[in-house]
């Protein structure tokens, strides 16, 4: 999206209902690798979407024929919305970013910090079934330090959205190189995509692995000393 949309699209989203989301999604990500939202993306409350969206699901279940007088299936399309709202695709809400602490590097810590095997659970936003796979990320501090389970909380939030691994990987990379201010980042997704294995070509043996790597992760003998602190 173009600054000035970006602008236009922020001043309108403050004058919905009130709320005072100071961004549609990610603004504060680079241009191009924001999450597709429309301008209206929050003109609903939670609540309220919880409520639209079973009704909507309640339709979709009658349409396929289910009896949603049926005392298992009755709840089914208001146990969807929360789940959709709530939790699996809780990341498109700015609100449900995470707080982030940072503290100055006085232990002069100057090497690569690799958190690594962060299992996350995302969903396909082609075919809405699971990814699921480990997201390894690494930093060297430009003076900053960033607490660990905050590298665990980026990852979840963004892969509680609908997505493509490609942008997961990539909207990580940029939101840690805005906190700790620095280039020197590297994410590494591998993951399995139930939209492969499960149905389609249900390929139930292959995975999808993709990286960043920026700022003096760009250097082979870096990305080697990463790669071997993942496989030890
Ligand atoms: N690049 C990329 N593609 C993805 C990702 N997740 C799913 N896809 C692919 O998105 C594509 C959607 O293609 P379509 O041909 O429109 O969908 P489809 O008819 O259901 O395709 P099949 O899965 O081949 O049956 C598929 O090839 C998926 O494998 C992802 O994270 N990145
Ligand atoms: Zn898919």
């Amino acid at each position: 999206m173009k600054i000035d949309a970006l602008v236009a699209s922020k001043e309108k989203t403050a004058t919905l209902n009130g709320f005072t989301h100071g961004e549609i999604g990610d603004d504060h990500l680079s241009t191009g690798l924001e999450t597709p939202m429309k301008s209206e993306a929050f003109a609903l409350s939670d609540s309220e979407k919880k409520e639209r969206i079973a009704q909507l699901f309640h339709e979709i279940m009658d349409v396929m024929g289910l009896d949603l007088t049926d005392d298992s299936l009755k709840g089914t399309p208001e146990r969807v919305a929360k789940m959709y709202i709530d939790e699996i695709f809780s990341g498109l809400n700015p609100e449900n970013k995470p707080k982030v602490a940072l503290f100055d590097n006085k232990y002069q810590y100057n090497q690569m910090l690799v958190e690594k095997n962060i299992t996350f659970y995302s969903n396909c936003e082609h075919h809405f079934v699971p990814i699921i796979g480990k997201a390894h990320v690494a930093y060297i501090s430009s003076g900053k330090v960033i607490g660990l389970s905050k590298l665990n909380r980026i990852v979840q939030y963004y892969a509680k959205r609908p997505q493509v691994q490609e942008r997961l990987t990539n909207q990580i990379a940029e939101d840690l190189k805005q906190i700790l201010g620095t280039n020197d980042v590297a994410v590494i997704i591998d993951a399995k995509h139930l939209c492969v294995s499960s149905r389609g070509i249900k390929d139930d043996t292959s995975a999808t692995v993709t990286s960043f790597y920026g700022g003096a992760f760009s250097s082979p003998t870096k990305i080697t000393e990463l790669l071997n602190y993942i496989n030890q």
